[in-house]
């Protein structure tokens, strides 16, 4: 799919659908690739909108840890299908998001080659130490 030379957002190699962790008691979607990439190539590029002061990200997974402070304070709303990417330790995710904090945009790029149709991944920052992932920490850690 074409898109604009200019385009601060670019997600038309990504689609949306149920995620291959789904189970039948626990439906959710995840990020797929709609085209093979191979490692090191861009996926998906966008920019990340702050949120208010106070916002506390720790009880909402859908939103960005956009710091690098500790605790973090500072979150951000990401653009295209980044919201979407599920998680996977570190070394098995796929995908790795690059974060330009001074310019409040993103770029995520395939760590290892991927084929057409797998899910997309990458390791959350906040995986080990997010209030609302706690449960999902040891679950992605259970499989190891
Ligand atoms: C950033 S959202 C990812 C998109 C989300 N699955 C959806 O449908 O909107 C993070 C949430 O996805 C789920 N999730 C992410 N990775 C997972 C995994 N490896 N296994 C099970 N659930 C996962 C958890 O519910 C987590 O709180």
């Amino acid at each position: 799919m074409a898109s604009h030379p200019d385009t601060k957002v670019d997600c038309s190699k990504v689609y949306i659908k149920a995620s291959s962790f789904a189970t039948p008691d626990n439906q959710f979607d995840g990020a797929f690739a709609l085209v093979p990439f191979k490692e090191g190539e861009l996926i998906e590029k966008g920019v990340m909108r702050r949120l208010p002061d106070g916002f506390d990200g720790n009880t909402c997974p859908y939103i960005f840890t956009w710091s690098t402070e500790r605790p973090n304070k500072t979150w951000g709303m990401g653009s295209g299908t980044s919201a979407f990417y599920n998680t996977a330790a570190e070394g098995d995710a796929n995908t790795k998001m690059v974060r330009f904090f001074d310019e409040d945009r993103f770029e995520i790029y395939a760590t290892r080659d991927i084929e057409k149709d797998e899910e997309l991944t990458h390791t959350y920052v906040s995986l080990k130490w997010r209030t609302c992932f706690a449960d999902l920490n040891e679950i992605v850690h259970a499989k190891k």
